[in-house]
């Protein structure tokens, strides 16, 4: 018989959910999470997890198409997509395994079936009611589309182009944020023609202007095409392909038009307004502690405004769960939360932008260093660089990278950043020889006054 009543009723079992269901479960309270799906959610099933596998699976195409850039005799034979789609099919299924038994591991009652919120703190699955002394909500988000751009057959969202079987010659991505850049990434590596559409006037606009320069120009080497400052008009599609077009009056032609434009909260239909929950534009209104305006009510992940990141659902589950047991944990600072967006080139950042900064502090100064001074990099023969934003006080406020695998830097980035460390902490700290991350260790010593490698 499956318990009515818990500490916390959690409704959605996705990177949100279930990080605040098992934290709370460790902190001794009782927990019943509510999934109509799978557990794991967007970011194990049609999230993070497969797009990444997709974008290794890029790397090896192209490592063996370019053997020769290091003397390797090596050759791309072709893509087995159903041989790609089995690998990252595989990792998925594993790690689902992983996340089922962590549920069981923690106790946590879990009640298939899409959830209603009937009250401030119950929930009812089928027709059972499930109440709980505080409810988190944690139904997520779900890939949005443009007014007149109807999904189906060769108008696709991230969603479709994870399962897709087959590798189109030509592709058009509409959005260049992160998803579009990440699935542009991974096709230009499986040999399709890809073009980009974004309506504002820079690729992966969100970053620092400059790492949108590296991004652009590293495409263009790809033979990425994009569009930028461009608006979509309309798309037609017919038997064989679909035809985009554009403000400017240019068309497109293409075998699949992926619309990556954002994500919007999945808030809709769920019972929300039962509870007079405030809301704005279908997210969730909470205070830094992640409290609704409902007494007993939280909300977590993507439906909360600001990132829409694994980690930032992760942090905020295990916030509100500590909150809940009265563990008074610290206030997220969202620009603490590392982003990386894993096209190649990766784009990795933390902290503020040099513009964000400005506009905050009045004044920012600034480093860069190009990978050109850093052996490993070289050694990959991948190019970009670090870029540091410093605030007039001294503390380093930002910091981003880009260049082949420069996501896994950001952790020293993010600890800098958030332990607000100044230059001076930085510099004597010892990089080894010769890694990527010792970049990031130049370009501290370089702001820091004792530039190592670089020229004037
Ligand atoms: C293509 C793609 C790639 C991404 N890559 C990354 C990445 O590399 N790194 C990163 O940090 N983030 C990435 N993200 C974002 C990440 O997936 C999300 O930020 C994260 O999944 C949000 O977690 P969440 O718990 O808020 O929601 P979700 O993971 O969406 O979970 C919500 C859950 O609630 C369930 N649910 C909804 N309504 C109900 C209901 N009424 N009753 C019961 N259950 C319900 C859903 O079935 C779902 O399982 C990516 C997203 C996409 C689409
Ligand atoms: N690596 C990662 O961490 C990762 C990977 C994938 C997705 N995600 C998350 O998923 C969310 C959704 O990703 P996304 O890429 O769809 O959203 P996004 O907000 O990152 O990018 C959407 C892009 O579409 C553009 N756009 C909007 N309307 C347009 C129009 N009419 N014509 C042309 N361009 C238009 C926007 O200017 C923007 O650049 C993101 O917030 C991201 O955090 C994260």
């Amino acid at each position: 018989m499956t318990d009515t009543s818990a500490d916390l009723v959690i409704l959605g079992g996705g990177s949100g959910g279930y990080a605040c269901a098992f934290r709370a479960a460790e902190l001794g309270l009782s927990v019943i999470l509510v999934e109509k799906d799978k557990l794991g959610g967007t970011c194990l099933h049609r999230g993070c997890i497969p797009t990444k596998a997709l974008l290794h699976a890029a790397e090896i195409a192209d490592v063996a198409r370019e053997g020769d850039k290091f003397g390797v005799k090596s050759a791309l034979e072709g893509i087995d997509i159903a041989g790609v789609n089995s690998y990252k099919d595989t990792i998925v299924a594993g790690l689902y395994k992983g996340v089922q038994g962590l549920f069981k591991a923690h106790k946590v009652t879990v009640v298939e079936g899409a959830g209603t919120v009937v009250g401030p703190n119950t929930v009812e699955v089928n027709g059972q009611r499930y109440t709980g002394k505080n409810l988190v909500l944690a139904t997520g988000s779900y890939a949005k589309s443009l007014p007149g751009l109807e999904i189906g057959g060769r108008i696709i969202t991230s969603d479709q182009a994870l399962n897709l079987d087959y590798v189109p010659e030509k592709v058009v991505v509409l959005g260049g944020g992160v998803i579009g850049v990440e699935f542009a990434s991974v096709w230009a590596s499986f040999g399709a023609e890809v073009t980009i559409v974004e309506a504002l006037p820079r690729l992966v606009p969100a970053e620092d202007e400059w790492a949108s320069k590296q991004l652009e120009r590293a495409f263009r080497k790809r033979g990425i095409k994009f569009k930028t400052g461009v608006r979509f008009t309309g798309a037609t599609q017919t038997e064989t392909g679909v035809t985009v077009s554009v403000e400017t009056g240019e068309q497109f032609e293409a075998d699949l038009l992926l619309v990556a434009v954002g994500r919007g909260p999945n808030t809709a239909g769920h019972g929300y307004e039962n509870i007079g929950l405030a809301m704005d534009r279908g997210f969730v209104l909470t205070d830094e502690r992640l409290r609704t305006n409902v007494p007993g009510v939280y909300a977590v992940g993507d439906i909360v405004p600001g990132l829409q990141l694994a980690h930032r659902g992760f942090q905020q589950g295990i916030f509100v769960a500590e909150d809940i047991a009265g563990r008074n944990p610290r206030v997220i600072d969202e620009a603490g939360i590392p982003r990386v967006t894993y096209c190649n080139p990766e784009v990795a950042s933390v902290g503020l932008t040099e513009a964000a900064a400005k506009e905050k502090y009045g004044s920012a100064e600034t480093y860069v260093l190009s990978l050109a001074a850093n052996g490993k990099s070289q050694i990959l023969k991948t190019s970009g660089g670090v870029k540091l934003v410093k605030s007039p006080e001294g503390s380093v406020v930002g910091v981003t990278l880009v260049g082949e695998r420069v996501g896994e830097l950001i952790g020293e980035a993010q600890l800098i950043y958030n332990w607000e460390a100044t230059a001076e902490d930085v510099a004597p700290l010892i990089h080894a020889h010769p890694t990527q991350n010792e970049a990031l260790g130049e370009a501290f010593l370089a702001l820091a006054g004792k530039p190592l490698h670089v020229h004037g």
